[in-house]
Protein backbone atom coordinates (compact mmCIF):
# COMPACT_ATOMS: atom_id res chain seq x y z
CA UNK A 1 0.00 0.00 0.00
CA UNK A 2 1.02 3.09 -1.05
CA UNK A 3 2.34 5.33 1.91
CA UNK A 4 -0.03 7.97 3.97
CA UNK A 5 1.32 11.04 3.27
CA UNK A 6 -1.73 13.26 5.74
CA UNK A 7 -4.49 11.74 8.10
CA UNK A 8 -6.85 12.46 11.11
CA UNK A 9 -7.53 10.85 13.61
CA UNK A 10 -10.35 10.78 15.66
CA UNK A 11 -10.57 14.70 14.50
CA UNK A 12 -13.56 17.23 16.26
CA UNK A 13 -13.64 20.42 15.76
CA UNK A 14 -16.31 22.28 17.37
CA UNK A 15 -17.52 25.82 17.28
CA UNK A 16 -18.93 27.26 20.60
CA UNK A 17 -22.82 28.46 20.42
CA UNK A 18 -23.61 31.26 19.56
CA UNK A 19 -26.47 33.97 20.52
CA UNK A 20 -28.17 30.67 22.48
CA UNK A 21 -27.78 28.51 19.14
CA UNK A 22 -26.03 24.99 20.41
CA UNK A 23 -22.56 24.32 19.31
CA UNK A 24 -21.90 23.23 16.36
CA UNK A 25 -19.75 20.08 15.64
CA UNK A 26 -18.33 20.95 12.31
CA UNK A 27 -16.15 17.78 11.87
CA UNK A 28 -17.25 14.89 14.06
CA UNK A 29 -14.76 12.36 14.93
CA UNK A 30 -12.98 11.95 11.47
CA UNK A 31 -10.48 9.26 10.35
CA UNK A 32 -9.61 9.52 7.03
CA UNK A 33 -6.23 9.11 5.13
CA UNK A 34 -4.52 10.68 1.91
CA UNK A 35 -2.24 8.44 0.58
CA UNK A 36 1.27 9.07 -1.52
CA UNK A 37 0.52 9.70 -5.18
CA UNK A 38 -3.44 9.79 -4.75
CA UNK A 39 -6.18 11.69 -6.17
CA UNK A 40 -8.75 11.77 -2.96
CA UNK A 41 -12.26 13.71 -3.45
CA UNK A 42 -13.89 14.60 -0.46
CA UNK A 43 -17.40 15.28 -1.18
CA UNK A 44 -20.60 16.27 0.74
CA UNK A 45 -23.28 18.89 0.40
CA UNK A 46 -22.73 22.46 1.65
CA UNK A 47 -22.31 22.83 5.05
CA UNK A 48 -21.30 19.27 6.23
CA UNK A 49 -17.60 20.15 7.26
CA UNK A 50 -15.11 19.89 4.25
CA UNK A 51 -13.67 23.24 4.59
CA UNK A 52 -13.94 22.66 8.38
CA UNK A 53 -12.01 19.36 7.81
CA UNK A 54 -9.47 20.64 5.34
CA UNK A 55 -8.29 23.55 7.35
CA UNK A 56 -7.81 21.61 9.96
CA UNK A 57 -5.61 19.39 7.74
CA UNK A 58 -3.95 22.54 6.65
CA UNK A 59 -3.34 23.52 10.11
CA UNK A 60 -5.01 26.63 9.68
CA UNK A 61 -7.86 25.17 12.23
CA UNK A 62 -7.06 23.84 15.36
CA UNK A 63 -8.85 20.56 16.19
CA UNK A 64 -10.83 20.42 19.47
CA UNK A 65 -9.87 16.93 19.59
CA UNK A 66 -8.09 14.34 17.92
CA UNK A 67 -4.85 14.24 15.75
CA UNK A 68 -3.58 15.34 12.43
CA UNK A 69 -0.53 13.87 11.37
CA UNK A 70 2.07 14.37 7.71
CA UNK A 71 4.02 11.56 7.27
CA UNK A 72 3.42 9.91 10.58
CA UNK A 73 4.45 13.47 12.32
CA UNK A 74 2.08 15.15 14.00
CA UNK A 75 0.74 18.45 13.11
CA UNK A 76 3.16 21.34 14.89
CA UNK A 77 0.91 23.99 16.72
CA UNK A 78 2.83 27.02 15.66
CA UNK A 79 5.89 28.83 14.65
CA UNK A 80 8.82 27.64 12.13
CA UNK A 81 7.50 23.68 12.01
CA UNK A 82 4.36 25.00 11.16
CA UNK A 83 5.75 26.97 8.58
CA UNK A 84 7.40 24.08 7.25
CA UNK A 85 4.70 22.26 7.53
CA UNK A 86 2.40 24.41 5.64
CA UNK A 87 5.31 24.42 2.62
CA UNK A 88 4.65 20.51 2.59
CA UNK A 89 0.40 20.82 2.67
CA UNK A 90 -0.15 23.53 -0.08
CA UNK A 91 -4.01 24.81 -0.41
CA UNK A 92 -5.39 25.96 -3.72
CA UNK A 93 -9.00 27.84 -3.60
CA UNK A 94 -10.70 29.02 -6.02
CA UNK A 95 -10.08 32.28 -7.48
CA UNK A 96 -13.40 34.02 -7.23
CA UNK A 97 -13.07 33.59 -3.73
CA UNK A 98 -10.60 36.35 -3.94
CA UNK A 99 -7.65 34.00 -3.50
CA UNK A 100 -5.38 36.10 -6.19
CA UNK A 101 -4.44 39.60 -4.80
CA UNK A 102 -5.59 42.06 -7.53
CA UNK A 103 -2.88 44.64 -7.29
CA UNK A 104 -0.02 41.62 -7.42
CA UNK A 105 1.59 40.51 -11.06
CA UNK A 106 1.50 37.30 -11.79
CA UNK A 107 5.04 37.19 -10.73
CA UNK A 108 4.67 38.45 -7.48
CA UNK A 109 2.00 36.34 -6.79
CA UNK A 110 4.12 32.73 -7.35
CA UNK A 111 7.24 34.66 -6.26
CA UNK A 112 5.60 35.01 -2.68
CA UNK A 113 5.94 31.56 -1.32
CA UNK A 114 9.08 30.83 -2.94
CA UNK A 115 10.59 34.58 -0.53
CA UNK A 116 8.31 33.00 2.39
CA UNK A 117 10.06 29.76 1.90
CA UNK A 118 13.59 30.93 1.10
CA UNK A 119 13.87 29.04 -1.54
CA UNK A 120 16.47 29.90 -3.47
CA UNK A 121 19.16 29.58 -0.47
CA UNK A 122 17.89 26.14 -0.28
CA UNK A 123 18.56 25.14 -3.61
CA UNK A 124 21.51 27.41 -3.48
CA UNK A 125 22.60 25.14 -0.23
CA UNK A 126 22.01 21.98 -2.32
CA UNK A 127 24.55 23.15 -5.19
CA UNK A 128 21.91 24.09 -7.89
CA UNK A 129 22.32 27.02 -9.22
CA UNK A 130 18.69 28.58 -9.85
CA UNK A 131 17.52 31.90 -9.51
CA UNK A 132 13.84 33.05 -8.15
CA UNK A 133 13.43 33.83 -11.67
CA UNK A 134 13.91 30.42 -12.43
CA UNK A 135 11.80 28.85 -9.58
CA UNK A 136 9.10 31.27 -10.63
CA UNK A 137 9.20 30.51 -14.56
CA UNK A 138 9.09 26.50 -13.39
CA UNK A 139 5.81 26.44 -11.51
CA UNK A 140 4.46 28.84 -13.98
CA UNK A 141 5.64 26.28 -16.75
CA UNK A 142 4.37 23.26 -14.40
CA UNK A 143 1.00 24.85 -14.16
CA UNK A 144 0.60 25.01 -17.84
CA UNK A 145 1.12 28.46 -18.14
CA UNK A 146 4.11 28.68 -21.40
CA UNK A 147 5.85 30.30 -22.15
CA UNK A 148 6.27 31.69 -18.57
CA UNK A 149 7.59 34.41 -19.02
CA UNK A 150 4.65 36.32 -20.72
CA UNK A 151 2.37 36.10 -17.78
CA UNK A 152 5.35 37.39 -15.46
CA UNK A 153 4.10 41.12 -15.69
CA UNK A 154 0.13 40.32 -16.39
CA UNK A 155 -2.16 40.98 -13.56
CA UNK A 156 -5.27 38.92 -12.62
CA UNK A 157 -7.45 40.86 -14.30
CA UNK A 158 -5.80 40.43 -17.76
CA UNK A 159 -5.99 36.70 -17.35
CA UNK A 160 -8.57 34.45 -18.33
CA UNK A 161 -10.59 32.29 -15.49
CA UNK A 162 -8.54 29.31 -16.66
CA UNK A 163 -5.12 31.26 -16.52
CA UNK A 164 -5.86 32.40 -13.08
CA UNK A 165 -6.97 29.65 -11.42
CA UNK A 166 -3.73 27.83 -13.02
CA UNK A 167 -1.82 30.92 -11.60
CA UNK A 168 -2.92 29.91 -8.35
CA UNK A 169 -1.80 26.15 -8.81
CA UNK A 170 1.24 27.35 -9.65
CA UNK A 171 1.84 28.92 -6.39
CA UNK A 172 1.12 26.54 -5.37
CA UNK A 173 3.71 24.07 -6.72
CA UNK A 174 6.24 27.14 -6.44
CA UNK A 175 6.82 25.39 -2.94
CA UNK A 176 6.86 22.09 -4.05
CA UNK A 177 4.73 20.76 -2.13
CA UNK A 178 3.39 17.20 -1.26
CA UNK A 179 0.20 17.07 -0.89
CA UNK A 180 -2.61 20.13 -2.34
CA UNK A 181 -5.70 20.49 -1.48
CA UNK A 182 -7.78 21.95 -3.89
CA UNK A 183 -11.23 23.32 -2.88
CA UNK A 184 -13.76 23.38 -5.73
CA UNK A 185 -10.96 24.44 -7.79
CA UNK A 186 -13.56 24.30 -10.72
CA UNK A 187 -16.38 25.16 -9.67
CA UNK A 188 -16.41 28.83 -11.23
CA UNK A 189 -15.14 27.49 -14.64
CA UNK A 190 -17.11 26.58 -17.97
CA UNK A 191 -17.06 22.88 -18.72
CA UNK A 192 -14.06 22.91 -21.61
CA UNK A 193 -11.93 24.68 -19.04
CA UNK A 194 -13.20 22.48 -16.23
CA UNK A 195 -11.15 19.17 -18.14
CA UNK A 196 -7.98 21.19 -18.50
CA UNK A 197 -7.94 22.17 -15.41
CA UNK A 198 -8.33 18.46 -13.67
CA UNK A 199 -6.12 17.07 -16.34
CA UNK A 200 -3.52 19.33 -15.03
CA UNK A 201 -3.80 17.85 -11.50
CA UNK A 202 -3.87 14.24 -13.27
CA UNK A 203 -0.72 15.22 -15.06
CA UNK A 204 0.77 16.58 -11.66
CA UNK A 205 -0.09 13.05 -9.91
CA UNK A 206 1.59 11.68 -12.48
CA UNK A 207 4.89 13.65 -13.34
CA UNK A 208 5.53 14.85 -9.87
CA UNK A 209 4.17 12.17 -7.60
CA UNK A 210 1.52 14.81 -5.92
CA UNK A 211 -1.00 13.91 -3.44
CA UNK A 212 -4.01 15.87 -4.26
CA UNK A 213 -7.18 16.23 -2.16
CA UNK A 214 -10.22 17.84 -3.73
CA UNK A 215 -12.56 19.20 -2.24
CA UNK A 216 -15.73 19.59 -3.97
CA UNK A 217 -19.75 18.61 -3.91
CA UNK A 218 -18.98 17.47 -7.35
CA UNK A 219 -20.07 14.09 -7.68
CA UNK A 220 -19.03 13.89 -11.45
CA UNK A 221 -15.79 15.57 -10.44
CA UNK A 222 -14.58 13.01 -8.49
CA UNK A 223 -15.71 9.93 -11.15
CA UNK A 224 -13.23 12.39 -13.48
CA UNK A 225 -10.41 12.11 -11.33
CA UNK A 226 -9.95 10.52 -8.23
CA UNK A 227 -8.82 7.30 -7.03
CA UNK A 228 -10.64 7.02 -3.87
CA UNK A 229 -14.10 9.14 -2.46
CA UNK A 230 -14.71 10.12 0.92
CA UNK A 231 -18.30 11.31 1.77
CA UNK A 232 -18.65 13.67 4.29
CA UNK A 233 -22.59 14.39 6.37
CA UNK A 234 -23.02 16.45 9.02
CA UNK A 235 -19.08 16.47 10.42
CA UNK A 236 -18.94 12.92 9.25
CA UNK A 237 -17.59 10.63 6.62
CA UNK A 238 -20.22 8.60 5.97
CA UNK A 239 -18.72 6.38 3.10
CA UNK A 240 -14.33 6.20 1.91
CA UNK A 241 -13.68 3.62 -0.58
CA UNK A 242 -12.57 3.98 -4.13
CA UNK A 243 -14.56 5.84 -6.81
CA UNK A 244 -15.99 2.96 -8.40
CA UNK A 245 -16.73 1.00 -4.80
CA UNK A 246 -18.45 4.29 -3.96
CA UNK A 247 -20.20 6.05 -7.30
CA UNK A 248 -21.29 2.36 -8.81
CA UNK A 249 -22.31 0.86 -5.70
CA UNK A 250 -22.93 3.17 -2.86
CA UNK A 251 -23.54 1.99 0.79
CA UNK A 252 -24.99 4.68 2.71
CA UNK A 253 -28.43 6.31 1.83
CA UNK A 254 -26.81 9.56 2.24
CA UNK A 255 -24.32 8.96 -1.08
CA UNK A 256 -27.54 7.29 -2.57
CA UNK A 257 -28.88 10.53 -2.20
CA UNK A 258 -26.10 12.69 -3.86
CA UNK A 259 -26.21 10.78 -6.84
CA UNK A 260 -29.74 10.86 -7.75
CA UNK A 261 -29.12 14.20 -7.32
CA UNK A 262 -26.71 14.08 -10.56
CA UNK A 263 -28.39 15.12 -13.82
CA UNK A 264 -30.11 11.37 -15.00
CA UNK A 265 -27.38 8.90 -16.16
CA UNK A 266 -24.16 10.89 -15.48
CA UNK A 267 -22.80 8.41 -12.44
CA UNK A 268 -23.79 5.51 -14.72
CA UNK A 269 -22.32 6.27 -18.14
CA UNK A 270 -19.15 7.58 -16.88
CA UNK A 271 -19.67 11.21 -18.00
CA UNK A 272 -17.14 12.76 -20.56
CA UNK A 273 -14.26 10.94 -21.81
CA UNK A 274 -10.66 10.95 -19.33
CA UNK A 275 -9.47 14.49 -18.73
CA UNK A 276 -7.64 15.74 -21.58
CA UNK A 277 -5.19 18.79 -20.89
CA UNK A 278 -4.89 20.50 -24.02
CA UNK A 279 -1.84 22.52 -23.30
CA UNK A 280 0.15 19.81 -21.02
N1 LIG B 1 -15.93 29.81 12.09
C1 LIG B 1 -17.10 29.20 12.27
N2 LIG B 1 -17.87 29.48 13.35
C2 LIG B 1 -19.05 28.85 13.55
N3 LIG B 1 -19.55 27.90 12.73
C3 LIG B 1 -18.83 27.58 11.64
C4 LIG B 1 -17.57 28.20 11.34
N4 LIG B 1 -17.07 27.67 10.17
C5 LIG B 1 -17.98 26.76 9.77
N5 LIG B 1 -19.02 26.70 10.64
C6 LIG B 1 -20.18 25.79 10.54
O1 LIG B 1 -19.66 24.48 10.46
C7 LIG B 1 -20.45 23.69 9.57
C8 LIG B 1 -19.56 23.13 8.45
O2 LIG B 1 -19.15 24.20 7.61
P1 LIG B 1 -18.10 24.01 6.43
O3 LIG B 1 -17.88 25.35 5.83
O4 LIG B 1 -16.93 23.27 6.93
O5 LIG B 1 -18.92 23.08 5.43
P2 LIG B 1 -18.67 22.80 3.88
O6 LIG B 1 -19.07 21.40 3.64
O7 LIG B 1 -17.28 23.18 3.53
O8 LIG B 1 -19.67 23.79 3.18
P3 LIG B 1 -19.48 24.59 1.79
O9 LIG B 1 -19.43 23.53 0.72
O10 LIG B 1 -20.70 25.45 1.73
O11 LIG B 1 -18.21 25.38 1.94
C9 LIG B 1 -21.56 24.60 9.05
O12 LIG B 1 -22.69 24.39 9.87
C10 LIG B 1 -21.00 25.99 9.27
O13 LIG B 1 -22.03 26.93 9.46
Amino acid sequence: MNRIVLSATDLHVTFPSLRGRSEVRAVDGVDLEVRDGEILALVGASGSGKTTLSRALLGLERPTSGEVTALGKRLPTGGAELRRYRRRVQLVMQDPAGALNPKHSVYESVAEGIRLHRLVAEHNARGEDVTEVDLVARALSNAGLRPPEQFFLSYPHELSGGQRQRVLIAGALAVEPETIIADEPVASLDASLRGEILGLFLRLREQMRLSVMVVTHDLGLAWNIADRVAVMQSGRLVEVGTTEEVLLNPQHPYTRELLAALPSGQHRTGHEPAMKESEG
